[in-house]
């Protein structure tokens, strides 16, 4: 089977130090890569790369294209890859205020994004974006809201809405989870998953709460300064992991 997303030896350097350095994976239709690490060990780096937000230094990220199979994203156009950024991939930021126009309503950010890939028909773009809210638990009574007026949980929601409403292939997501009350948190997972599991998404998620990688996601990398230091399914790495980092950050939660 081809990888939908193969990264290849990402490098990406500031000046003299290293952001990640030679991390290499594939990921297969319908699976989610969790990529977990304390802060600073290069996580939301990889991510920004793979996603096109910053160019590295060394590497590829081949992404399996709906019309032309694999392609480097790297090395493609710029407004290739915007495309690409607007259809087949979606990208979840941590603080939803960063992933939605705040000044437009809950629907409009909903049906925006089905305007950038060509629809047109304002009835139907109204009639998925209310259909979106609720698949996100959203009331279809705030379509006309603005997301300033919601609580975060549901802002996060309506930018997951608004990212998964054209029915991306691959979704990037930095800290989904983060920054939330713990019971919002528990509630939001639970939505991701059963998304994640319903359309059969292919994700990757970079968290350092190694309780939404153990819900979502079916393989694990664990980085460490920069570099990948365990790999393998999820299970295995939490119930049993090799690299003394990886049993440091393991222990270290289960003390909590
Ligand atoms: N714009 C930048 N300029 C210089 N150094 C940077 C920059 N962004 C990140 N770094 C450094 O690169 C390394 C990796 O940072 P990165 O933000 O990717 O880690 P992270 O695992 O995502 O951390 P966090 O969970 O805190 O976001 C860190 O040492 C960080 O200080």
């Amino acid at each position: 089977m081809t990888p939908l997303l193969s990264v290849q030896g990402i490098t990406k350097r500031y000046g003299a130090h290293i952001g990640c350095a030679d991390v290499s994976f594939d990921l297969y239709p319908g699976e989610v890569m969790g990529i977990v690490g304390e802060s600073g060990s290069g996580k939301s780096t990889l991510l920004n790369c793979m996603a096109g937000h910053l160019t590295p230094d060394a590497g590829q990220v081949v992404f399996d294209t709906r019309t032309d199979g694999p392609r480097d994203t790297i090395t493609m156009s710029e407004p290739e890859r915007r495309m690409l950024g607007r259809t087949d991939w979606a990208f979840v930021h941590q603080h939803a205020r960063d992933g939605l126009r705040m000044g437009v309503s809950a629907g409009g950010n909903v049906g925006e994004r089905l305007m950038a890939v060509g629809e047109r028909n304002y009835g139907d773009i109204r009639d998925k974006a209310t259909d979106w809210l609720g698949r996100v638990e959203i009331d279809a009574s705030r379509v006309d809201d603005r997301p300033t007026t919601f609580s975060g949980g549901m802002q996060q929601r309506l930018q997951i809405a608004r990212n998964l409403v054209t029915g991306p292939r691959l979704v990037f997501m930095d800290e989904p989870t983060g920054g939330l009350d713990v019971s919002v948190q528990a509630r939001l997972l639970d939505l991701l998953r059963g998304l994640v599991r319903d359309m059969g998404l292919s994700a990757i998620i970079v968290t350092h709460d190694l309780a939404v990688v153990r819900l979502l996601a079916d393989r694990l990398l664990v980085m460490k300064s920069g570099r990948v230091v365990e790999a393998g399914l999820t299970d295995q790495v939490l119930d049993d992991p090799q690299h003394a980092y990886s049993q440091l950050l393991v222990s270290s939660v289960l003390q909590v």
